[in-house]
């Protein structure tokens, strides 16, 4: 469903990404690990044409998307949610899935629907933005992304500073979305996300994939992870 070919990136003079491969089917979940300032935030941006790559084809379903401006590519069917959540403060719930909702596109996907996924959110839907939990706005977010219809899901660091149950929670969707059909892309420092619920994991270091691992044979053995990452297994891994 989404394909990336020899994809390079960055700002100003910079290099940031340097010739990434990587493909997401339909119906799978592949994570992209790596340190702060690997590049994660930048390959999503760049697959959501919030940034222009400098080299390399990015595909959805087949059809070419490298340099299209973002709503273009969200047309193709390509939903950020980003990092930080950025819901608005003074909105409603409610009012954050009316908006968001794009009837003709969104295809199974209703706000009563989104709602059932997330109860937490059902029960919070007069509330402002402002007023919901960090797990709370990942849900609503995710929400507003899947009300677009889409087919490719990003999501930039969806566990960054929630709490265990949310982190739990999202790494269910992550699968449960996979299984609708979705091709989800997550970038994440978190190895212990990947490990539970992608079926590829990529290293990202630097801006280059130095490792690429099946997920499966992780969930028994993390080990070629925390290798792959440099990290001393028998710390903590954190979400
Ligand atoms: N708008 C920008 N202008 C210039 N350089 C940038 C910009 N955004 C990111 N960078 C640089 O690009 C590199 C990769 O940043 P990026 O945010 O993609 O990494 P990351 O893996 O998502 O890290 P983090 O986990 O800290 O968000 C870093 O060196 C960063 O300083």
């Amino acid at each position: 469903m989404l394909e990336l070919d020899a994809v390079s990136a960055g700002y100003g003079g910079g290099t940031v990404l340097h010739a990434l491969d990587l493909t997401v089917p339909a119906g799978s979940v592949h994570a992209v690990v790596g340190h702060n300032g690997a590049g994660k935030t930048t390959l999503v941006h760049t697959v959501a044409g919030l940034l222009r790559p400098r080299a390399g084809s990015i595909r959805v379903a087949g059809t070419e998307l490298a340099g299209r401006p973002a709503h273009r590519v969200a047309r193709a069917g390509v939903a950020l949610v980003p990092q930080g959540r950025r819901v608005f403060a003074s909105l409603t719930v409610a009012e954050h899935l009316r908006l968001a909702h794009r009837a003709k596109a969104a295809g199974p996907w209703t706000p009563e629907r989104v709602l059932a996924l997330m109860p937490r959110l059902a029960e919070r839907r007069g509330h402002r933005g402002g007023q919901l939990s960090g797990g709370e706005q990942q849900m609503l977010a995710l929400a507003r992304a899947l009300l677009t219809g889409p087919r490719v899901l990003l999501l930039d660091e969806p566990t960054e500073g929630l709490a265990p149950v949310y982190v739990r929670r999202v790494r269910e969707l992550a699968g449960l979305l996979a299984q609708e059909g979705l091709a989800v892309l997550l970038v994440s420092p978190s190895p212990a996300l990947a490990v539970d619920c992608a079926d590829t994991v990529t290293v990202l270091t630097s801006g280059r994939i130095t490792a690429r691992l099946a997920g499966t044979p992780l969930r028994t053995d993390p080990e070629p992870l925390h290798t792959a990452l440099s990290l001393d297994t028998a710390g903590p891994t954190g979400d």
